[in-house]
């Protein structure tokens, strides 16, 4: 402990309870000021929408209310990272700052090489914590599980002690951005009431709200719940926003899911009616947020999958740059009722579900074959719960474009039969054709059903046409050696049984 003073850069991790960066700030110094940046490039970004901003706000006054009941305090300032830092430092000078690494776009990549490179300028001490299980130059792929455990079973961090060591430096107070220039509006955004309640809400104490329900009455429904948008919204753990923001860390739910399951297994081992579903549940749910960090430590490790596709035959790939079929998958205006229900889901409550997300994606870029490239931002700008890494990777796979997962084209009206028979779901989001059959809706093609526009490309022949231009790339020259090395580099080490199989959803 010194008497230097620390600057604590909050990024997107409004929680106390496990928070390396703030934690390892407050033992190292005593005069911590937590400050977070509104950045006028993320206002700005292509890829940020209002249910970005207004989730970050969200996050960001509960944590500050949360400090401040605390004895803490916090300093908001709009403007950009080094500017931001350069004014601070001219004032009062700080030697250290703490930020969780974080894995993101090119914009907050390049971003936080120039924060590295002005604190080496000032002699100022940069340290980068990680608050998930993604580690950076990490060069052989397989030890990756060994380090992964290791970061997911450590301890989790209490609550600081000493968050009233959070002050702010009386001369910053003048930099600090007034509290009425930061609502959604003044930010230049904007949600209809029906957005805004529709959307989860995202603060530290939800997140553990949410993780509880799901623990112990939520969760049972999980295995078969999630598939359906009928019901994923209920039987689905909701904690992807909430580790998009930070307000909980995934090995917090991690280890709070197996300490649930250990009492199951008393409860199985005593006879409790459900307690064996209720682990196996939990078991599924498990592997699927250790897919998480999978994801995200894919775009760590090859940042050009942004911009290009993760296997480089596939830039060959030719697509149809319409921008009529662009616009009308973007508003759900398709004729594929499906479609248009998750579409217009999606725009309204700004959450879908996996095979939902999975089903739209496949049909802009296979059906529609729209390149994964000009749907990116579009729809990271519909999820609440946007995290990059995430998105890129099931994008480009949902796209076929990264060539060592199974070609799947999901057919969207074998979807109504599956996930939505009575088409309750796409008559909430479809109000046109709430007069229609579930029949009538499942079998319309080329009519109009009302007001409701027919199929906007045949189904049958675009699909299998896009099919045939991915196969035909597949059995180019060069193309497995290609494939092998993706797969060296980002494989998932568990075997798939249906891999390069080819497969209709
Ligand atoms: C095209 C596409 C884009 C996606 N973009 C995102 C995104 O930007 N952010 C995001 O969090 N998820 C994304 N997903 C994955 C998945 O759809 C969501 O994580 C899930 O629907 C969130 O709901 P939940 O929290 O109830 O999930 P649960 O099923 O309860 O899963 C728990 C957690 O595990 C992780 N997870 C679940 N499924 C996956 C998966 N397939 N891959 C990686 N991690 C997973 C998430 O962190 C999730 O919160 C995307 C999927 C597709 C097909």
């Amino acid at each position: 402990m010194n008497d230097s003073h620390t600057l604590y850069w909050l990024k997107k991790d409004f929680r106390l309870f496990d928070n390396p960066a703030l934690h390892q700030s407050l033992i190292d110094s005593n005069k911590v000021t937590p400050v977070f940046i509104m950045e006028d490039s993320f206002l700005e970004s292509s890829d940020t929408s209002a249910f970005h901003v207004q989730a970050l706000l969200e996050a960001l006054f509960s944590f500050k209310k949360v400090l401040q009941s605390k004895g803490g305090e916090l300093l908001i300032i709009r403007g950009e990272v080094i500017e931001t830092f350069e004014k601070l430092h001219a004032s009062f000078r700080f030697n250290k700052i703490y930020a969780h690494q974080e894995t993101g776009t090119f914009r907050t990549y390049q971003r936080d090489i120039a924060v590295r490179n002005w604190c080496q300028k000032k002699e100022i001490d940069f340290k980068e914590p990680l608050q998930t299980a993604v580690f950076r130059n990490l060069s052989n792929r397989d030890t990756r599980h060994t380090y992964w455990k290791e970061f997911t079973f450590e301890k989790l961090i209490p609550i600081p002690k000493k968050l009233s060591n959070c002050i702010v430096i009386p001369e910053w107070y003048k930099f600090e951005t007034r509290t009425d220039s930061l609502t959604l509006e003044s930010l230049g955004f904007s949600l209809s009431s029906i957005q805004k309640e529709s959307m989860q809400k995202v603060s530290e104490k939800d997140a553990f709200n949410d993780l509880d329900s799901f623990l112990h009455e939520r969760g049972l429904a999980y295995r078969g719940g999630i598939s359906s948008p009928l019901t994923a919204f209920q039987a689905g753990s909701r904690t992807s926003v909430h580790l998009a923001y930070g307000t909980i860390t995934s090995r917090t739910i991690y280890q709070k899911t197996l300490e649930r399951m250990e009492e199951l297994k008393l409860q199985m081992e005593a006879g409790v009616k459900n307690a064996g579903k209720w682990r196996m549940s939990l078991r599924s749910f498990l592997s699927r947020l250790h897919w998480r960090d999978h994801f995200i430590q894919r775009l760590e490790t090859e940042p050009s999958m942004e911009f290009e596709a993760i296997n480089l035959a596939y830039e060959k790939l030719e697509y149809n740059a319409d921008p009529k079929l662009l616009s009308a998958w973007q508003n759900g205006n398709t004729g594929f009722p499906m479609v248009d229900a998750s579409i217009r889901c999606l725009n309204e409550t700004g959450f879908i579900n996996f095979r939902m997300r999975a089903m739209i994606t496949s049909f802009a870029c296979h059906t529609l074959q729209i390149s994964w490239k000009d749907i990116n931002c579009p729809m990271a700008k519909m999820y609440t719960d946007y995290e990059p890494g995430i998105h890129l990777s099931q994008l480009q796979m949902q796209a076929s474009v990264v060539g060592i997962n199974t070609v799947r084209i999901y057919n969207p009206n074998k979807q109504i039969i599956d996930q939505d028979p009575d088409t309750i779901f796409i008559k909430k989001f479809v109000p046109e054709l709430k007069k229609y059959s579930s029949e009538q809706i499942i079998l319309h093609k080329e009519e109009t059903l009302g007001n409701y526009p027919p199929n906007i490309v045949d189904y049958k022949i675009s699909s299998a046409e896009m099919r045939q231009k991915i196969y035909a790339i597949r059995k180019t020259e060069g193309y497995r050696e290609i494939a092998d090395a993706v797969y060296k580099k980002h494989g998932s080490r568990k075997k798939s049984k249906t891999k390069n199989r080819k497969k209709e959803k």
